[in-house]
Formats: C-alpha cells, structure tokens, sequence
C-alpha cells in the first residue's frame, strides 16, 4: 500500500500500539513511526523489535510534525495525555486513538484538541488477555472489526484515511455513534469479562475451602474463562470506570435473567432451562454459520 501518512505517532507501545506499528511497517503506511511510552523497557523493546524508527518519552518530539497521533494506552490516561500533546499538533493532523470505550474519549479528549486539527476516535474489535510490546503481532486485526466514532462535522478526509489504515490491517471498518458503541460492548465485551472476573474470584475463594481442587479439576469451561479473567487489571478498571451507565444497565438485566434461572433450578423448572439453553445454542451456531458463509 501506498505512504498514507508522512510522521505517525503512537502514544503506548504495548498489545494493541505495537501491534499496530507492525502493521503500519509492514505495509509501508508511513515514512517515520515514533513512539512515545512511559515505560522505558517499552521503548526499548520496541527499538530493538524493529517496528518503530524512534522511541520517546518527550512528548514534542513524538506528536511534533505527526499526521497521525494514536493514543494507545489505558483510557484512564487519556485526559492528561490529550492535555500534554494539544500544543504541540500541526494544523491539519489527525488524533485517532484504540480505547475500547469511546464516550469518555469524546469527553477526556476532544475538548483538549485544536481548531484545525481532526479528531477520528477508533475501537479495534481484536486483542489477547496479554500486554507489552512483545505480546503484538501484525495478524491481530485481521478479519476483524474497527469502529470509528468520528464526531458530528469531523473532516471525511481525515475518516477516509483512518479508515484506510485499518482496512490495510485487513478490518472491516463500521462508523457509530460513540453512545452506541458503547451500548454494544457493554455486553458483547464488557459483561463478559466481568463475569470472568467474577467466576474466577468466586473459584479461588473456594479453593480455600476445598483445598485446591477447583484449579486441579478446572475442565475446558472454566480454562476459558481463567484466559479472559487474566486481562491487564488497569485497562479493564478503566474500562468498567469509563463505560459506567452502560455496563450497569446490562448488569442489571442480566443480575435479572440470572435469578430467573436459579428460581428455575430451585423450583425443577426443567422446560425452562432446556427452553434457554435450545436458544443459545440456535444462536452459537447461527454466529459459527455467519462466519463461514
Ligand atoms: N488488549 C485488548 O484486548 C484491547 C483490544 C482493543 C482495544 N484495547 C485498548 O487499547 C488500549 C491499550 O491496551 P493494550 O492492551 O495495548 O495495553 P498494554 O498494557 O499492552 O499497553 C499500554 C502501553 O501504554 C503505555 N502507557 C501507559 N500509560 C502511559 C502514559 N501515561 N504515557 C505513555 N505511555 C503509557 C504502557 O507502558 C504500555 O506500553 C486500551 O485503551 C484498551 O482499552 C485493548
Ligand atoms: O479475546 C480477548 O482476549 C478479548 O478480550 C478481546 C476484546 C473482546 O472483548 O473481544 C477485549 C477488549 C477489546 O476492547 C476488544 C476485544
């Protein structure tokens, strides 16, 4: 693919920002790739991997003359990052960023912007329990989604060319509002991995008690969750803090549907439960189909 941005900035070179910078040398998308991160043996590994051309943590050398800054790290951090870089953006860049939820950047980020200087929030539909530098590869977002949240009167251009990037990641890229998409991944995303959380907490306590036998026993079911349950504890409070309306409201209705089925259990409601489960199971399998037509 052709050169689509001259200087690319991405602020965090952990999971998703390494992987990301391996996509864009890969395909060429860029003429200089810096990276700004506050840990130094990021920036390090980073170097050596070979996937930037610089590695910094001054913040004006990195998003100085940037066509493209990608915020990348924990959305937690981003009202100060947003504060930090403003000054130093040329007129006519582009601030996207990878956060999984996107209200909160509409709100920590976009005030902080410049006139002159557009903003295309973006959610890569991908990623692993694992971070750092290390745990990236280019393959990650391929035959996946990227949801763009641009706000009302953002530049196509500046959409055009975001989208672009992702699409050369081999995405398939959707635009949504951000109140939306954040309804979504509350619960196709952000409920499940608080059930992990849950399930695997709930396990450990009772381990305790029945002296190690949970983990010893753990059979394929709970392996999975324990794979979801082992995701960076400092993304996922940011998160839950950052997503907060719309991860209670599902939590409500699912605390609901989950005391609907232990009144079933405890009432030999037989019908009820084979009736939910012929459900999910229709429903698994029509995802499966999905995938393969
Ligand atoms: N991991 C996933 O599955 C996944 C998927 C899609 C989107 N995301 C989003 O991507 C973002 C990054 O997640 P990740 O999994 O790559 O995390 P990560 O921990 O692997 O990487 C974060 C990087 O940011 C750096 N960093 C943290 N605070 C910083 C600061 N104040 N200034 C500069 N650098 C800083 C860290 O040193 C690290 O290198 C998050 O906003 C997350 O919500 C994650
Ligand atoms: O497969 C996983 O490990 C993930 O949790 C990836 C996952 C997801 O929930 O699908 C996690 C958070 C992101 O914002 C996007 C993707």
């Amino acid at each position: 693919m052709a050169v689509l941005f001259d200087k690319v900035a991405i602020i965090g070179i952990g999971h998703i920002g390494s992987s990301l910078a391996r996509v864009i040398k890969r395909d060429g998308l860029a003429g200089r790739l810096v990276t700004l991160d506050s840990n130094s043996l990021h920036r390090a590994k980073a170097l050596e991997l070979g996937i930037v051309d610089a590695a910094t943590d001054d913040v004006a050398e990195a998003v100085g003359d940037a066509d493209l800054v990608v915020l990348a790290t924990p959305v937690g951090t981003y009202a100060d990052l947003a504060a930090a870089i403003a000054p130093h953006l040329k007129q006519g860049a582009i601030v996207s960023d990878v956060g999984s939820v996107k209200m909160a950047v509409l709100r920590d980020v976009g005030p902080h912007l410049p006139e002159g200087v557009s903003f295309v929030p973006g959610h890569p539909i991908a990623g692993t329990e694992h971070s750092g530098p290390t745990a990236g590869f280019a393959e990650l977002f391929q035959g996946r989604w990227c949801i763009l949240t641009p706000p009302g009167g953002t530049a196509q251009a500046a959409v055009d060319k975001v989208r672009a990037m992702w699409e050369s990641a081999g995405s398939t890229v959707e635009i949504m509002e951000a109140a939306h998409h954040d309804r979504v991944l509350a619960i196709t995303s952000h409920l499940p991995h608080l059930i992990a959380y849950t399930i695997v907490g709930t396990a450990t306590d009772l381990e305790t008690t029945l002296q190690q036998e949970v983990i010893k026993f753990s059979a394929s079911g709970f392996r999975d969750f324990t794979r979801i349950a082992a995701s960076d504890p400092v993304m996922w409070r940011d998160i839950f803090l950052n997503n907060r309306e719309a991860v209670l409201e599902v939590l409500q209705r699912f605390t609901e549907d989950l005391t609907a089925l232990q009144r079933a259990i405890r009432w030999g409601e037989g019908d009820k439960l084979e009736e939910l489960f012929s459900r999910t199971r229709a429903i698994r399998r029509s995802i499966i189909d999905a995938k393969q037509a």
